[in-house]
């Protein structure tokens, strides 16, 4: 059974999650143009120096990414997935050519700059959920947003609306070791969308479940994902889920290569 929504529900969701909240005090930093792309590399490079040995990973990287995609990274193993993950998600900074998010550059912005764009711009889905194990789903999905500064009201409503949209609404009052493998994911979905972010960047998301259940949790994020015009930049080595994504890159020889 897919998990989408009737129209009118989508279209509440995409309100609020679009939403700017103006006057709540946690407005976004650089709103940009909407026509630039959500996403840019442009000529990123990431080596890594160990010993006398040189490892370059990626050698001028080109990747545009614009609200509402949902872009499939396929590589093997090593090819530079996680490093391109970290890099546009600005948890590393390259060594040479730019990351700008919706059309800001941001790469190399020191690290209390790109931590403040990172809490409001990108959301992160793990192959592991990461939920806190002593917190409800609706209280890990409540925290990213009461750190960002919202009240606890506030924090609560949309997590239960994020919820009931991930078709969890049943079982907010559960804590992770009480919910399922795709149930968890599902609650880590919702938790990386819940500060209203332009892009969502995933490493596996689905890798640690079952074919059946796999699908099942892609339909959830997808649905969000349109609803809400998000980016989405989703490592995977399902290629069941890539076809069923709008685009797949690929990496060679440190470059991006639309398959
Ligand atoms: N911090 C680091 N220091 C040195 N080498 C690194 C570091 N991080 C990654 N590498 C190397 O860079 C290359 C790319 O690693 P990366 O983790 O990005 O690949 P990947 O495509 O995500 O692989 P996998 O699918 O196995 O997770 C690998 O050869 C890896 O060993």
């Amino acid at each position: 059974m897919s998990p989408k929504m009737p129209d009118q529900d989508q279209d509440f969701v995409a309100d609020h999650l679009s939403a700017n909240q103006p006057g709540s005090g946690v407005g976004r930093l650089g709103l940009a143009p909407a026509d630039k792309p959500v996403l840019r590399l442009a000529g990123v490079e990431r080596r890594y120096v160990q010993g006398e040995r040189t490892l370059d990973v990626l050698r001028g990287a080109e990747l545009e990414i614009r609200a509402g995609e949902i872009v499939a990274l396929i590589a093997p193993s090593g090819a530079g997935k996680s490093t391109l993950l970290q890099l546009a998600g600005l948890l590393e900074r390259p060594d040479g050519g730019e990351v700008f998010l919706s059309g800001r550059a941001a790469g190399k912005l020191d690290d209390a700059e790109r931590t403040a764009i990172r809490r409001l711009e990108i959301g992160f889905v793990y192959q592991f959920h990461h939920l806190l194990p002593e917190f409800t789903a609706l209280e890990n999905v409540m925290l990213p947003q009461m750190i960002r500064g919202l009240d606890g009201k506030t924090a609560s409503e949309r997590a239960k609306e994020l919820l009931s949209y991930m078709k969890l609404g049943e079982r907010v009052g559960h804590r992770p070791s009480e919910l399922s493998g795709g149930e968890q994911q599902r609650v880590a979905i919702a938790r990386a969308v819940a500060n209203a972010p332009r892009l969502l960047l995933a490493d596996e998301p689905t890798g640690n479940l079952d074919p059946k259940t796999a699908h099942y949790v892609f339909d959830a994020l997808s649905a969000l994902v349109r609803a809400s015009g998000l980016a989405a930049l989703i490592a995977t080595h399902n290629m069941d889920l890539a076809e069923r994504m709008d685009r797949r890159i690929t990496l060679e020889e440190g470059k991006v290569v639309e398959m």
